[in-house]
């Protein structure tokens, strides 16, 4: 009977690395505190992701604790954090996994970081647009970037949250605020549009999207994700019907895939894979790689608008060069020309929302 007892009750052992701070043996669940001899510290960089418990969060943390650029992942959420740590940790990859549960932990999970991933905030629902999730996820975002600006302010911050067109406005001017902003270390993450693009492109194309490149720019939502279909590698000429098709498949990707979850969410598998590969590239550009070029929504002087989406040369420093928008034609002019005055609005909300 004792031996029953013994074996129904659950006995987990987590390495100290795993622990929270206030943690004691016992309780109803047996966690057993082994201490494990010391890793000779892999070389790698230092990545957090908050919001890591969601939608997105939760393949994010399984794309990059297989990323071998990364030596220590740090999974901050303010909820069932622990749980996603745990199974994360698992993964015999080089990463090693800290869990970080909740306000009081937010500190202790942005110290030291190299990199910070931000999927935390509400995503839509069928019949809203990605405007609407401003009120709640402005404030998160402060809060998160109050944190970062304290604890790793030379960290390169990769912006999920929607509307990302607001959201970096308001992280620039909480990092002015405290004296840390760097330009060119804050982006605004618009790969899933990228991604999108060479997806759709490469269908109407009759190619591998791998082979497929197409530039888009502007800024994350509706009419202000302008892509750029004369720029498309390799060469190729669409005809007007296909140029409307993929314009408007590509501008409401986010809202087709928003509509066919009917009401359980917006794009979380395709956007991790997106922030996956985006983060991998800014890593590769700490790390000194040479021609690492990816589209992102950052501070440029591209427009007379303060941030815009375009290529951007990822360095040792973040976005250190922003590229020119190149040659347009005429329906991509009166694209922009749209998309321009819709941004205006949604950065100047983001701005206003901390200067008040
Ligand atoms: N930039 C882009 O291309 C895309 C952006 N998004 C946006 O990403 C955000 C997250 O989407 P999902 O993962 O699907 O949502 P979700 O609701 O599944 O997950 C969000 C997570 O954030 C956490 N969270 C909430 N407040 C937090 C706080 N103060 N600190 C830390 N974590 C907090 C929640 O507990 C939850 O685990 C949404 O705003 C969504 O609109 C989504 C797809 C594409
Ligand atoms: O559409 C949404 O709300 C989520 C998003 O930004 C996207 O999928 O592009």
């Amino acid at each position: 009977m004792e031996a029953n007892a013994q074996a129904n009750r659950r006995i987990a052992t987590i390495t100290n690395h795993l622990l929270p701070p206030n943690f004691q043996e016992g309780g109803d669940v047996h966690l057993k505190r082994v201490d494990c001899r010391a890793k000779g510290g892999a070389p790698g960089f230092k990545v957090a992701i908050l919001g890591a418990a969601g939608g997105i969060g939760q393949p994010l943390a399984l794309l990059m604790k297989m990323n071998p650029l990364v030596s220590v992942l740090h999974l901050y959420d303010v909820v069932n954090a622990p749980g996603v740590t745990a199974d994360v940790s698992h993964m015999d990859t080089g990463a090693v996994v800290r869990g970080f549960l909740g306000q009081p932990q937010l500190e202790s999970a942005l110290t030291g970081m190299d990199l910070v991933i931000i999927p935390a905030g509400v995503p839509r629902k069928p019949g809203m647009t990605r405007d609407d999730l401003f009120k709640i996820n402005a404030g998160i975002v402060r809060t998160l970037c109050e944190g970062i600006a304290k604890c790793c302010p030379n960290a390169v911050v990769n912006l999920i949250s929607n509307p990302v067109n607001s959201t970096v406005a308001v992280a620039a001017e909480v990092f002015k605020k405290a004296g840390t902003y760097d330009p060119k270390r804050l982006l605004g993450v618009t790969t899933l549009d990228v991604v999108r693009a060479n997806t759709f492109v490469a269908e109407v194309l009759g190619l591998d999207p791998r082979e497929v490149d197409v530039p888009v720019v502007g800024g994350h939502a509706g009419v202000t994700i302008l892509p750029l279909l004369s720029q498309v590698k390799p060469p190729s000429s669409f005809s007007p019907g296909e140029v409307d098709y993929l314009t408007d498949r590509i501008q409401n990707g986010g809202t087709e895939v928003v509509e066919a979850k009917a009401g359980a969410g917006s794009a979380t598998l395709s956007m991790a894979y997106a922030a996956a590969k985006f983060a991998d590239a800014c890593l590769r550009g700490l790390k000194g790689e040479a021609g690492v070029v990816e589209c992102a929504f950052v501070a440029s002087e591209v427009t007379e608008l303060p941030f815009f989406a375009t290529k951007v040369r990822l360095g040792r420093a973040g976005a250190e060069e922003v590229y020119q928008l190149g040659p347009l034609n005429e329906y991509e002019r009166m694209g922009l020309e749209k998309a321009k005055k819709e941004l205006a609005e949604s950065i100047q909300k983001g701005i206003d929302f901390i200067r008040g």
